[in-house]
């Protein structure tokens, strides 16, 4: 069995209170008024069911499953399904803010959520989680909805677990209904351009704070942590734009190369390896924990929470962290990387690459019409760069870091929208 390396460090900070913190702060410069504050914080609708699956040994074995809507005030929600051991009600309702401002910092036309289940998909079978997945449907079948609430991809789930939703939805519609969830396979409604879509966000909105900060894409070096979805995507686009990707890593530990790791080979490898980076050659083996510490100009965490916080943050050299996860800077770590003048491009606007281009497989699934990967492309890189602008402009005007900057657009768009409509 292949080793597993221990969780990093923590600070142990409640997810929900981490986002809490960020949000108060954005809150009290925007002179947000009690009330408005108090409907925003709280989740409009936490949903957590027990879910019984055959095991393929015959026993019968429950899981718990979690929906937090956090908003629907800008529109239907939308966030992605977690299946990871870690899963717990406040993560899921940290997730479902993330998404709430997220969605608002990108402006598209949708609310928060996020759901998950606690479970360990490395050491389940196809067939199991194929029954978790339809069983998670079922129990929130009357959540979901192409007006509703919209699931999609994230950590330990993908477009075959998403292709299970919308069988398993549209069976007990009577009708297929590909609107129900984004991010599902090509052939069955998905979207040219979702895959990568949150490794290409990432990429975009580094190259537009490197400008910022005067770093040369062609001498500049970088580190990713987590090489799933968003990380294997955001270290193949960097280094095409240029870049070295000295460093990457996942769970089975990080791999170093001074002159850079061949990010192809990597994904090849992970690909026939069960997912894993375990072995890779051509690179020197090291821990999660000092990739973060690497002397890079570009630290990209795409793998989950908290794991830059207050132990570590002061020894973080690099000039820009772009955060591909969600959440992956403690709000202890915050001041310690503000003091040390790093910039961050935060998570709710450095991976809304993959919601936006949810958002276009959506809207071609009500057309019942296609784009092309080019079209798909261009219009999530001009909302990706027109969002770090705006972000960018907001963090100047009020001299404050760029995370507090885009809790500020969002809470600033959602609390609006949320007066015009009224009627509460
Ligand atoms: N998939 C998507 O479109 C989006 C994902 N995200 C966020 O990006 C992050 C990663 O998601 P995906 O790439 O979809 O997940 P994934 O399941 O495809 O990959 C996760 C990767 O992180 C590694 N990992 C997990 N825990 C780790 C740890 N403690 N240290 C080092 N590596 C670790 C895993 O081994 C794996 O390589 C999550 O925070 C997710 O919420 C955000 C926006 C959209
Ligand atoms: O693609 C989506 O709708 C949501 C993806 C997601 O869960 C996220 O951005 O964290």
């Amino acid at each position: 069995m292949a080793y597993i390396e221990p969780a990093p460090l923590k600070d142990k900070e409640n997810p929900f209170e981490a986002m809490m913190s960020r949000f108060k702060v954005a809150s009290q410069i925007l002179g947000l008024e009690e009330e408005i504050y108090n409907v925003l914080k709280n989740p409009a609708r936490q949903v957590i069911v027990s879910l019984p699956v055959t095991m393929d040994d015959g026993t019968i074995k429950v899981f718990e499953g979690y929906r937090v809507i956090h908003s629907t005030i800008l529109g239907p929600s939308k966030g992605g399904i977690r299946f990871d051991m870690a899963v717990n009600l406040d993560e899921v309702k940290a997730l479902a803010a993330w998404m709430t401002w997220k969605c608002a910092v990108v402006d598209i036309p949708y609310g928060g959520a996020k759901g998950g289940v606690a479970c360990n998909p490395r050491e389940m079978s196809a067939g199991e989680i194929e029954r978790l997945m339809r069983a998670y449907t079922q129990a929130m079948a009357d959540v979901f909805g192409p007006d509703q609430d919209i699931p999609a991809p994230d950590m330990g789930t993908g477009p075959r677990e998403m292709a299970w939703l919308m069988d398993q939805y549209s069976r007990i519609q009577g009708m297929t209904t590909h609107a129900v969830v984004t991010g599902k396979p090509l052939v069955m409604g998905g979207s040219l351009g979702r895959t990568e879509a949150t490794g290409r966000g990432v990429m975009v909105t580094a190259m537009a704070a490197m400008e910022k900060l005067k770093i040369n894409p062609y001498k500049a070096t970088c580190a990713v942590q987590g090489f799933g979805n968003v990380g294997s995507w955001a270290a193949r686009l960097l280094h095409e734009r240029g870049l070295i990707v000295q460093a990457v890593s996942d769970l089975s530990g990080a791999y170093y190369n001074e002159k850079g790791i061949e990010i192809d080979k990597a994904v090849q490898y992970r690909d026939n390896n069960k997912g894993s980076l375990e072995g890779f050659a051509g690179a020197e083996k090291i821990s999660n924990e000092d990739l973060l510490t690497l002397p890079v100009d570009l630290l990209v965490p795409a793998a989950t929470e908290d794991v830059i916080n207050s132990t570590n943050a002061p020894n973080i050299k690099a000039k820009l962290i772009v955060e591909g996860a969600n959440g992956p800077t403690s709000s202890k770590a915050d001041n310690v990387i503000n003091e040390k003048g790093i910039m961050v491009v935060p998570d709710i606007l450095a991976n809304a690459g993959g919601v936006t281009v949810s958002y276009f497989e959506w809207v071609q699934n009500r057309l019942g019409y296609k784009w092309t990967a080019d079209r798909v492309n261009r219009r999530s890189d001009r909302i990706m760069k027109d969002a770090f602008n705006n972000v960018y402009r907001v963090s100047q005007e009020y001299k404050v870091p760029m995370r507090i900057a885009a809790y500020m657009v969002a809470i600033d768009k959602v609390s609006k929208t949320y007066k015009f409509r009224g009627g509460y």
